[in-house]
């Protein structure tokens, strides 16, 4: 049987858009109210997953979620027709509006946390979707996300979907964003990282001061428990506050591993080295590679404005590893020259691929943002929906789709349109088609 790692990527919606509502994250702050171009972002998109699935790996599409979202705008009180609830909505409460169109769900790391079979007690892939519930337009994705994860994993006997963790701050949960796996073969048993920014139950603990703390361990905890992870293959890690308070939102903006790698910057954790052992004792075999990236040669500044961290580490069927980065990265001398030396310093990665994908990284998401990874077996994925998968045919239905229904500019005073609502459904009503998802969305129940 063979093992490997599929990635999973957003599909960017058609309301793609600048609304500046993640307080925490430099990038969604500092674009606030710039112009968008929803169709070159949904197509920087589709380029990315169609190398990877060229360079041979099992890349995945998970669709979009429905935006305007009118039913919680029905549910916060507005009434009326679709477009008299726009309207509405626009004049006494922008700020709810703009937060129930955004296109956030794209950043599919934070779809769900995702523990393969090789870790897990009952042998299955578990899925559990983030709550998201320190932003109040990410708060609103997690149960369209159990729908569409359970469309696209979609036999019960391979795949186990939980609900996600109750919607309260003590259980903070940003999914994949904060998780990471390192192992042998995809199909060894694995050590699930999970990295948490606070511990809601224990107020005489380290958080940060300026930023929010996204991820809490309680929520980190549960989930272990719920994929019915083993405390031999499992390690809690605190971020360091600080880097919060610098725009360090999630772990993946400072940290990302692979098989044997972990690679993070110097400052991303609290207690490096006592965390380190514990995973190398954990991990069991000699060959780990801690690449720790120093202030020195990249400020936690230059890691924020690249997203040198959130670049995805693959392993090609070479067996050589690769890493996928912003273009981003290339433009800023300090962090370019690091990853030419990187490619040069003996570790299992040795190249590196730019992938244009700035729609999204205006947003405060890279490359890794927008993939949700799913480590599995030839079984478990001849038992996935095969419509969801990246080939030749999808890539050209789905570029086709995009220019048929997706605006090349959308700015916030655009999101009262009904007539985007309107092309918004009728582009999601065809995806559904497209990938054979059946009715995952409100408006077609
Ligand atoms: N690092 C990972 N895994 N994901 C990145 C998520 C970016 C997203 N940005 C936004 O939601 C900005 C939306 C706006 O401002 O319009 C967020 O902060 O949740």
């Amino acid at each position: 049987m063979k093992h490997f790692e599929a990635n999973f990527d957003g599909l960017v919606g058609p309301t793609h858009n600048y609304a500046g509502l993640s307080f925490g994250n430099v990038a969604s702050f500092s674009n606030a109210s710039a112009v968008s171009d929803p169709k070159s972002a949904a197509k920087q998109g589709l380029k990315k997953a169609k190398a990877l699935a060229d360079m041979g790996m099992v890349q995945g599409m998970l669709a979009p979620q429905e935006r305007p979202d009118l039913h919680t705008l029905r549910r916060i009180g507005f009434s009326g027709t679709d477009a008299e609830i726009l309207n509405k909505a626009a004049k006494e409460a922008p700020a709810l509006l703009r937060a129930c169109c955004s296109a956030s769900s794209m950043w599919t790391a934070n779809a769900a946390t995702v523990s393969p079979s090789a870790d897990t007690r009952d042998g299955k892939l578990h899925f559990t979707p983030a709550n998201l519930v320190d932003k109040l337009h990410r708060s609103i994705e997690p149960t369209t996300t159990g729908n569409i994860l359970a469309a696209t994993f979609n036999d019960p006997r391979y795949f186990s979907h939980h609900q996600h963790l109750p919607e309260q701050a003590n259980f903070g949960d940003e999914g994949a964003a904060n998780h990471t796996r390192l192992c042998g073969n995809y199909g060894d048993k694995g050590v699930e990282l999970f990295v948490y920014g606070q511990e809601a139950t224990n107020p005489a603990a380290p958080k940060p001061k300026k930023y929010p703390a996204r991820q809490t361990i309680e929520a980190s905890q549960a989930i272990a428990r719920l994929h019915g992870l083993s405390e031999d293959n499992t390690v809690y890690i605190s971020q360091n506050p600080d880097v919060i308070d610098q725009g360090v939102f999630h772990n993946d903006v400072i940290a990302v591993g692979n098989q044997n790698v972990l690679f993070y910057h110097q400052q991303a954790f609290l207690n490096t080295q006592n965390k380190l052992d514990e995973i190398q004792r954990k991990f069991g075999r000699s060959d780990v590679h801690f690449i720790e990236v120093p202030t020195s040669k990249v400020s936690i500044q230059d890691a924020v404005k690249t997203y040198l961290f959130n670049t995805q580490i693959i392993t090609l069927p070479s067996g050589e590893m690769t890493i996928i980065a912003p273009t981003n990265c290339q433009e800023n001398p300090a962090v370019f020259a690091y990853l030419n030396e990187l490619v040069t310093l003996g570790t299992p990665i040795t190249q590196v691929n730019y992938f244009d994908v700035k729609q999204s990284m205006q947003n405060g998401g890279g490359p890794a943002c927008l993939r949700l990874r799913v480590a599995m077996n030839d079984m478990e994925l001849a038992a996935v929906n095969q419509n969801t998968l990246m080939n030749e045919a999808l890539f050209t239905r789905l570029n086709a789709w995009v220019d048929t229904h997706y605006r090349d500019r959308l700015s916030v005073d655009d999101l009262a349109d009904p007539q985007l609502l309107i092309e918004s459904r009728t582009a999601l009503d065809e995806l559904t088609q497209i990938m054979k998802l059946g009715s995952v969305y409100q408006f077609q129940k």
